[in-house]
């Protein structure tokens, strides 16, 4: 008896697997999209590729030799091309974020990651109004006081003095972006030995890799807190951390706002109430989109400034005519006054705006997929491929930006002149995402983006230590250069 189960049970194994394969050649609805062997069969291939921190690459890989239809998991599809944007991201409530985005809820659903259309509606309008153009300029004291800071840690350091720019602009980024949140210094530029910078990179590749087997949420969760593996332990504890430290942060920001005392990005929605109940929201409602504020606007901003200056340091054309327009527009720190204004920047620096939106093209730094669920029962019908209800659909700004069919054999240059030609807008590319879920947080990214690139470049002659120094990027959902950016800088005269 024994051993008749013994032959049998492997026999049964083996021909529910051959059954399961053929259903899977033959039957399955995305069958005929094309993608690599294993993306084709298990989201363990993404997973794999963040582990690598190359997934954006690797997506963009895969487009390059399968076409700009792809499956990246066995029932994800990614699209490559421009039509693709409208019957994704233009639908509206039809086409909700899917379970990848829990692995990005820390305390409680917020805005960045909730799946809940109705609940997103809400919160979207008791936040909009302040993250508005005109609100963010009454603070703009705010980004000059850490703007200060950043300026005067480059000019006190003796001639010749190499330093890491990456690391002088992204600790700028998470002062202000802590700042604007919470009316938090955390004073990483003032004391960089005592104030380490918060583990937001971790935090986003964990986020990112759970997510990409969002079906085993929550248990891979609980699995993973139990894994014995030091680095993953690591990588969880110092993401509790920022969670606890996030808390704190909007208890006091609450405690003063009772007393009258500050004004911050999270005032809207302590004053706001639940449209059903008439309920303030509780300290974990509002902790948990503070939390959202730190991790999807300072690590985005730092990784864009640092990419930037790589760019602008290593491309001689684009640093002339950029140091010639700015020396022409903007006054040194030290004739006008500290402070450049925002406002009407935009429209007197074209050339500079091109360098930017350069850079945003060719290394977007929000380069993890954005999935959308098909919702439909009919499904829908993209770039000529019938796609079923229950499907995951995407785009990737990494391979968006780099299809050679719309940007050209020479996608892979940084030419800021691309965008003074009238025919192209900023609206080609999808840096800050489309549509209803598109960043909340753009304005701060660029006024943040635009004011340091003019206090920096106008007011010193930046040079890099290897001129010739090689681009690598880590890709683990937001990108960022490797390494240091080490360079010299010198005091400009005039
Ligand atoms: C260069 C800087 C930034 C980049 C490249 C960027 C990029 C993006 C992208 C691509 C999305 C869409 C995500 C999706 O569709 O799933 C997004 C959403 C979001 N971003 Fe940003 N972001 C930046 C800065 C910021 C800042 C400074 C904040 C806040 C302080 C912020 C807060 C958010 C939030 C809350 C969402 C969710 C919006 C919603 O679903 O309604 N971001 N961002």
């Amino acid at each position: 008896m024994a051993s008749y189960s013994t032959t049998l049970l492997p026999l049964v194994l083996l021909s529910c697997s051959l059954v399961w394969l053929l259903l899977w050649i033959f039957v399955h609805p995305l069958r005929k999209i094309p993608g690599p062997f294993w993306a084709r069969r298990t989201s363990l291939w993404k997973v794999y590729h963040v582990y690598r921190r190359d997934l954006a690459f690797a997506i963009q890989r895969a487009h390059e030799k399968y076409g700009p239809v792809i499956r990246i998991g066995p029932n994800h599809v990614n699209f490559q091309t421009r039509d693709a944007i409208g019957p994704i991201y233009k639908a509206g409530s039809s086409m909700p974020k899917t379970k990848f985005y829990d692995a990005f809820t820390a305390l409680h659903p917020n805005l960045f990651s909730t799946r809940d259309e109705e609940f997103h509606k809400m919160r979207r309008r008791q936040m909009s109004h302040s993250f508005s153009m005109a609100t963010l300029l009454k603070f703009e004291g705010r980004f000059g006081k850490h703007l200060h800071r950043l300026f005067a840690n480059i000019e006190q350091q003796p001639e010749g003095q190499v330093f890491d720019l990456k690391e002088s602009v992204a600790r700028y980024a998470y002062d202000v972006i802590s700042d604007l949140a919470f009316e938090k210094d955390l004073n990483t530029q003032s004391n960089p030995e005592a104030n380490e910078l918060p583990p937001i990179p971790d935090h986003i590749l964990i986020g990112t890799m759970y997510g990409m087997v969002a079906s085993l949420l929550p248990y891979s969760i609980r699995i993973g807190n139990k894994l014995p593996i030091p680095s993953l332990q690591k990588l969880l504890q110092s993401r509790k951390l920022l969670s606890q430290k996030a808390s704190e942060y909007v208890n006091d920001a609450i405690e003063d706002h009772k007393a009258g005392e500050k004004e911050t990005l999270l005032d809207n929605l302590l004053e706001a109430k639940d449209p059903s109940t008439g309920a303030p929201l509780t300290p974990a409602e509002v902790s948990s989109e503070a939390f959202a504020f730190l991790v999807a606007g300072a690590h985005t901003t730092s990784a864009t400034l640092g990419l930037l200056f790589y760019h602008l340091l290593h491309n001689r054309y684009a640093a002339e005519k950029l140091t010639e327009e700015l020396n022409a527009n903007v006054p040194l720190y030290n004739e006008g006054g500290k402070e450049v204004s925002y406002s009407g920047l935009e429209s007197k620096l074209p050339y500079t705006m091109a360098c930017i939106k350069e850079s945003f093209r060719i290394t977007p730094v929000f380069t993890m997929p954005l999935p959308r669920l098909v919702t439909d029962p009919n499904g829908v019908d993209i770039n000529g491929f019938h796609i079923p209800q229950g499907t995951a659909v995407s785009m990737i700004s990494q391979a968006l930006h780099h299809d050679p069919q719309f940007w050209g054999g020479d996608h892979d240059q940084y030419i800021p002149e691309r965008w003074l030609e009238d025919a192209i807008s900023f609206n080609e590319i999808m840096p800050f995402g489309i549509g209803h879920r598109a960043c909340i947080g753009r304005n701060i990214a660029s006024i943040n983006i635009l004011k340091v690139l003019c206090a920096l470049w106008r007011n010193f002659e930046i040079i890099p230590v290897d001129k010739y120094e090689k681009l690598e990027i880590n890709s683990l959902g937001v990108d960022e250069k490797k390494g240091p950016l080490l360079c010299t800088a010198r005091k400009r005269q005039m």
